[in-house]
């Protein structure tokens, strides 16, 4: 089973995909915790997107791409993943489609967490408390700021490609967190049947 999770930041897929990796035995592929990996890495990669990543800019497409492409060659994608954090543009969104009809495999489905733009910055700050000692660079007022008006301009348009080609479950993502994976769970059973 391949799906992607689509979301604006603080909408609560980390959350819901840490359940499904539990439930269903597939990996979380996370563009977000990927690229905060080579950051701390210090790898080639990581030292171009740190910046951009602090100020809440997205990381070039064709950066992201590659990595997506190369680690969907690893053996524990076999069963399947949850893409987090990507596609987050139009133009990913082709080059995902490319990467995957290159293997011969597609996505199953979209499940895309509605939530209250009023909600969210609330929810970043608690995440920012709760993780208080490493609190991630961009959950400060800017960059949170800066991730949702990238979420709108270039993120949420996907939601509507993926309309049209019949992938898109929405759910409500204000619900209580058990709810929303209940929801998930039938969007999932709905499309892989
Ligand atoms: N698919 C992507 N394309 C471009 N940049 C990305 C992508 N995924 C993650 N990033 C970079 O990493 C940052 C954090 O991403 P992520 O952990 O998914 O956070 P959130 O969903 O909370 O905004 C983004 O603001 C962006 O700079």
């Amino acid at each position: 089973m391949r799906l992607i999770l689509l979301g604006p930041p603080g909408a609560g897929k980390g959350t819901q995909a840490q359940r499904l990796v539990e439930r269903h035995g597939i990996v979380q592929l996370s563009t977000g915790d990927m690229l905060r990996a080579a950051v701390r890495e210090g790898t080639p990669i990581g030292l171009r997107a740190k910046e951009l990543m602090d100020r809440g800019d997205l990381v070039p497409d064709e950066v992201v791409a590659q990595i997506v492409a190369d680690r969907v060659e690893a053996p524990d994608c076999v069963r399947g993943f949850i893409l987090d954090g990507f596609p987050r543009t139009e133009r990913q969104a082709e080059l995902l489609e490319e990467i995957l009809a290159s293997k011969g495999l597609k996505i199953d489905v979209v499940i895309e967490l509605v939530v209250d733009e009023s909600a969210l910055l609330g929810r970043i700050e608690k995440r920012a408390r709760e993780s208080a000692g490493n609190a991630r660079a961009d959950d400060t007022p800017e960059a949170l700021k800066k991730r949702l008006d990238v979420y709108r301009a270039q993120t949420a348009p996907l939601s509507a490609h993926y309309e049209r080609i019949g992938l898109l479950k929405k759910i409500d993502g204000m619900a209580a967190m058990d709810e929303v994976t209940a929801a998930v769970e039938e969007a999932i059973a709905e499309s892989v049947a």
